[in-house]
């Protein structure tokens, strides 16, 4: 059976360009030829052009690096095949070294001006300008070309990246046109899964160019693309001799303005798992959450003490607060009060906002398992870091010693320890009011049901992509939870597919 949960070098592991070029230098160091690799990439280029578009004249735009080698390659094959091709090169022919040098040398057809007049007359561009070595913004002529792509609406297929997005981060550095496909090679690259990058890319298609998997330190790899692959195995499923304790006990705190939001976190609760939800519905309100709320106990409160005697029952083994709670100091003290239990909490929207002013409060009082899911606003209000959004996510699970779930079309979720993941089946969709509060309601019940924080954040942030995803148009908050049943059946056929393999 093939291991299932690969939170190590598997397949859905992203690579840096170091971390990349480190995996380059292994698999030559142990063998592999470095023109060999090249005249894979090439190839593999040529390959997506012939699948994808019918032929025509291409222009191939070379960089001064490996990245225009691969034009080379790509360019000589297509040529072979009967393309008309043209390559323009930036920079001196002279110039090019290593493995690029002898691309170069294995190229017979014509050469133009790298201007953005080499443009006319193409159907199909081949950007092999820069991928892993871009090392600062497009200038000069790269950037006039790049300028003349954004305007023509020519197809693009990108080399590794769309030259200019950074790879490792997904940022643009000066401009970069998008592309209709882009080829990457080994594994893909954060900058694939992270916006900008994400939008410029187009289809990314993965090709293997010969780099055994055996070269990627498992010990090392601490950033993948979400999937079921990542947490499959610790998936709590029910079990024949199961009861309802043993699935967790959520508690969610009920607002007493807002009263829609904690009602969706509890229903998202139930549905994804959670043996017994809990709402503490504020003694005014008492009757609409009473009256709306089927799968949950509704118990009225009315202050800390009420509602610390309710915490008081150690069953209840994962509290959520945050949809609708109020941006005041009673949250604050709620929040405090059930970090001070050291159980699972899971802290969103209000519950993060309460703390602007005094973050610290928050990441010294965080002691048990955690997780904060805020989105791009909520974060601003408590971290002070800079940097792409995969850094600035890791910087603030260290900082606060949480697991962070930083939300978003590229939602990203990090670990104190350093391990993030970015989440890419999430669809336009999602952005709709209060679906944040049902991805609450998820990452609770499965922490409820005894998963780890980081790949409990993970399933439950892919599992709502999934959800949005099945249902489609029209999508309102209300209706994820309502879908989750149809998503979880697909994945429990696919775990025991996995199981039997
Ligand atoms: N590392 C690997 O495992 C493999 C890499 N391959 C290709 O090699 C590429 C990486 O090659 P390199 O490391 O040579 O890097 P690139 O070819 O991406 O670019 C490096 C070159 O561009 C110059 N440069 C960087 N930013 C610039 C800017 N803004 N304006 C002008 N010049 C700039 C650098 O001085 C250097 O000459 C990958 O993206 C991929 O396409 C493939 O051949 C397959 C194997
Ligand atoms: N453009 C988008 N594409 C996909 N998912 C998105 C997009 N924008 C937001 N989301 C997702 O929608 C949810 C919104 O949550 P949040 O901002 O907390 O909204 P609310 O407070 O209304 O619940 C998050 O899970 C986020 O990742
Ligand atoms: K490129």
């Amino acid at each position: 059976m093939r291991s299932r949960n690969r939170l190590e070098g598997g397949d859905n592991a992203l690579l840096t360009s170091l971390q990349m070029q480190e995996a380059d230098q292994a698999a030559i160091a142990g063998g592999a030829e470095g023109s060999a690799l090249m005249q894979a990439a090439g190839a593999a280029v040529a390959v997506a052009v012939g699948v994808r578009w019918k032929m025509r004249p291409v222009i191939v735009l070379c960089g001064p690096g490996n990245n225009g080698g691969d034009g080379f390659v790509a360019a000589s094959h297509l040529r072979s095949a009967g393309w008309p091709v043209k390559l323009a090169l930036l920079g001196s022919r002279d110039a090019l070294v290593g493995e690029a040098a002898g691309a170069a040398d294995l190229w017979h057809g014509s050469t133009v001006p790298f201007l953005p007049g080499c443009l006319d007359g193409a159907g199909i561009v081949v950007d092999a300008m820069f991928g892993a070595g871009l090392s600062r913004p497009l200038a000069g002529p790269a950037l006039d070309l790049v300028m003349a792509l954004k305007h023509r609406h020519i197809p693009v297929c990108a080399i590794d990246v769309p030259s200019g997005v950074d790879g490792s981060t997904g940022d643009v550095l000066g401009a970069a046109a998008r592309a209709e496909v882009t080829v990457t090679f080994f594994r893909k690259k954060p900058g694939h899964l992270l916006y900008p990058g994400r939008g410029l890319c187009g289809d990314v298609v993965l090709a293997d160019i010969g780099i055994p998997a055996s070269v990627l330190n498992a010990g090392s790899q601490d950033t993948w693309e979400n999937g079921p692959d990542l947490w499959l195995e610790s998936y709590p499923w029910p079990q024949p001799e199961g009861f309802k304790y043993k699935r967790g006990e959520v508690l969610v705190l009920g607002g007493e303005a807002v009263t829609g939001a904690s009602r969706m976190t509890a229903l998202a609760a139930s549905r994804a798992g959670a043996g017994l939800v809990t709402v503490a519905a504020p003694v005014r309100v008492w009757s609409i959450y009473a009256a709306s709320l089927m799968n949950a106990i509704v118990h009225s409160f009315d202050g800390p003490t009420d509602f610390n005697t309710m915490l008081a029952d150690a069953r209840r083994n994962v509290i959520a607060i945050g949809p609708g709670a109020g941006v005041n100091a009673s949250t604050r003290d709620y929040v405090l009060a059930a970090l001070a239990t050291k159980r699972a909490v899971v802290l969103d929207a209000d519950a993060l906002t309460s703390f602007a002013e005094a973050p610290e409060q928050l990441f010294d009082a965080i002691k048990g398992p955690c997780v904060l899911t805020p989105h791009a606003g909520e974060f601003l209000r408590l971290f002070d870091v800079d940097g792409d959004k995969l850094h600035r996510t890791r910087r603030a699970a260290q900082r606060c010693g949480a697991v962070v779930i930083l939300k978003g079309p590229d939602t990203v979720i990090a670990a104190p320890d350093g391990r993030a993941i970015i989440n890419a089946n999430a669809p336009p969709q999602l952005a709709t009011g209060g679906s944040g509060d049902v991805l609450t309601g998820f990452v609770a019940a499965l922490l409820a049901q005894g998963m780890a924080p980081f790949e409990a954040a993970a399933a439950a942030v892919w599992l709502h992509g999934a959800a949005a995803s099945h249902f489609g148009l029209g999508l309102v908050a209300q209706d994820l939870p309502d879908v989750l049943p149809a998503v979880l059946q697909n994945l429990k056929a696919l775990s025991d597919t996995v199981g039997r393999s």
